[in-house]
């Protein structure tokens, strides 16, 4: 078998612990398709479109920790660019790899199909850049290992998305083969000198500190010093708490642990300890709108030391340089250590179970939601009330929850939940959705029945945009109703086979309008491993969590802002 270009991509991901890539076919990456075919080492994965396609691999990214999706030139590539945004805001490295032009095209004059109909076709790289760390188009095999091994390179180092465009004359064509992994994977320096600054000036921020708290962020995750948090916080003996967006990085069964801080829609308890503290260490926070409560509750300032992916903030002087594990670890070892001195306590939630008959409320579908996940779940929350269920669940621990709340596109967990089972078969997915949002997505369902992944669907049927309700109403954010359980029946219509016999899995389609239905749904769900079961939870509009209700309040506050004189 020659070596090609294509099959030099597919050694490569590979070698970074890829077992799967996603795709949807278009005539400019048909070749570069069958080369990562021939090559084995990736199973090729279908998507119903492009925008699932980049979802799905930032949810095998989720679990695997990067993924790749190849896509067809421009009607594809500007599809999946969504995808990739969503990538980049949540620090997922997501390859994206575009079917391009022959290279004989390019400088002839020609205007080819799905393009915007000119002779340059640069457009699309120059489109892309501003959503990825690096960018190459191939038009030569020569050139193609260097581009390939830069694009993954700084990808993994930055954890971010980046992009690979492949002429479809060149995809196929002979090249030379990969050498060692370890030319990928260089992880960022650490500046000794400032990193010594800061964990002086640290240690002499923590002397003087009665009451200290560690409060997570999302970051930490992508940092990769999850294990390095736990020893920081059992040497400090402090509270732990974690924001919204982190909520599962750090176990809740921990003794140390003392809830969600969100502002006023916190943990019970939660806001006093955090905001009594006359220190807090942030690790990997993301201080966006949505996160402060309208630009209002931001733990930072001269009683913080803030922990970014490479810097440090303390007493006024940012320390640069400095890679937020390397800190982490060091501050673990030299803090003073303190027995764990954790006292406030925080409420966690409980809900009574409602009489079996009753109609189905917010509070018992997340009573019994947060009743079936267990250490091996993978709990996906979808943008809506779902966020504000999944934050204030009580996990037991080993439980992970994934959340997109920095790019929050609605609709995208129904594909990044597939990404992710598909990279952790060995773990049960749970998805949170609301109609609105899977509406947006609903189609990649079909790939969970084809790949048989048994992921259990609660979508949740409040009859509209309820956030945007609570948030600004209008007549916009009422929606077509549609009959979800019901649509699994269209999606179940088998793979064709070659044989021409209907292969694949099967969803089930169940309502659940009150307790009773629901447990009941729950338990069939249990034990469909055939495909996906999808549980449509009917609620009432009115019934959203109170969380929602003040948040949305303030919300809308920032966002009608007047402009400043
Ligand atoms: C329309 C929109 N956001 C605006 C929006 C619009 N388009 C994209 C791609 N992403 C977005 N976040 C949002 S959060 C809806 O309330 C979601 O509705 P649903 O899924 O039904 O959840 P809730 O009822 O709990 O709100
Ligand atoms: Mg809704």
């Amino acid at each position: 078998m020659t070596f090609t270009v294509g099959h030099y991509l597919a050694e490569r991901l590979t070698q970074i612990g890829l077992k799967h890539h996603f795709a949807v076919a278009g005539d400019y990456n048909l070749v570069l398709l069958d080369q990562l075919i021939e090559h084995g080492g990736t199973q090729q994965i279908y998507s119903c479109n492009e925008l699932n396609c980049s979802f799905s691999a930032e949810g095998y990214a989720r679990s695997n920790g990067a993924a790749c999706a190849i896509v067809t030139f421009s009607v594809g590539a500007i599809s999946a660019m969504n995808g990739i945004g969503g990538a980049y805001a949540e620090n997922l490295p997501v390859i994206l790899v575009s079917g391009a032009p022959n290279t004989n095209d390019h400088g002839s004059g020609h205007v080819l199909h799905h393009t915007i109909g000119l002779t340059d076709y640069s457009y699309q790289r120059e489109m892309v850049r501003h959503v990825t760390v690096a960018a190459e188009i191939i038009v030569s095999a020569e050139n193609a290992p260097a581009q390939i091994d830069h694009v993954i390179r700084t990808a993994l180092r930055e954890k971010k998305p980046a992009y690979l465009e492949i002429a479809c004359n060149i995809a196929g064509a002979p090249c030379v083969k990969p050498g060692p992994i370890s030319t990928l994977f260089s992880s960022q320096p650490v500046d000794d000198t400032s990193l010594n600054a800061a964990l002086e000036a640290s240690l002499s921020f923590l002397e003087k500190r009665e009451k200290v708290v560690i409060l997570i962020g999302n970051k930490l995750k992508s940092a990769g010093a999850l294990k390095e948090a736990v020893a920081l916080a059992e040497r400090l003996g402090c509270a732990v708490t974690v924001m919204s967006a982190a909520k599962s990085l750090f176990s809740e069964a921990h003794p140390q642990f003392r809830g969600v801080y969100w502002g006023e829609v916190s943990s019970e308890g939660t806001e006093k300890i955090v905001e009594g503290a006359d220190g807090v260490i942030t690790l990997g926070p993301v201080w966006n709108d949505y996160a402060s409560v309208g630009w209002r509750k931001l733990v930072r300032g001269e009683n913080v030391i803030e922990v970014n992916p490479e810097s440090v903030t303390v007493d006024n002087q940012q320390f640069a340089g400095i890679p937020l594990k390397a800190f982490v670890s060091a501050l673990a070892e030299k803090a003073p250590s303190k027995p764990a001195s954790a006292t406030d306590a925080y409420k966690p939630l409980s809900i009574a179970p409602a009489a079996p008959d009753a109609k189905l409320t917010n509070d018992e579908l997340t009573r019994q939601i947060n009743g079936l996940i267990d250490g091996n779940t993978t709990l996906f929350a979808e943008t809506g009330d779902s966020w504000f269920n999944a934050t204030r669940m009580n996990l037991p621990d080993g439980t992970r929850v994934e959340s997109e709340m920095q790019w929050g596109h609605i609709g995208w967990s129904v594909p990044s939940v597939f990404g992710s089972a598909v990279a952790a078969p060995e773990r049960r997915h749970v998805l949170m959705v609301g109609d609105g949002s899977f509406q947006l997505t609903a189609q990649e369902v079909a790939q969970m029945i084809r790949y048989e992944v048994p992921v259990i669907i609660f979508l949740i049927n409040n009859y509209g945009y309820v956030i945007e309700i609570k948030i600004h109403d209008g007549p916009y954010n009422y929606i077509q109703n549609w009959n979800y359980a019901k649509l699994m029946e269209a999606f179940n219509g088998g793979t064709g086979a070659e044989d021409g016999s209907l292969r694949g899995g099967q969803a089930l389609g169940l309502t659940a309008s009150t307790g009773a239905e629901l447990k009941a749904a729950i338990k069939e769900a249990q034990k469909h491993t055939r495909g996906p079961t999808l549980i449509e939870c009917r609620l009432d509009r009115a019934d959203c969590t109170k969380e929602l209700v003040e948040w949305g309040k303030q919300v809308a506050k920032a966002n009608s802002r007047k402009p400043q004189a």
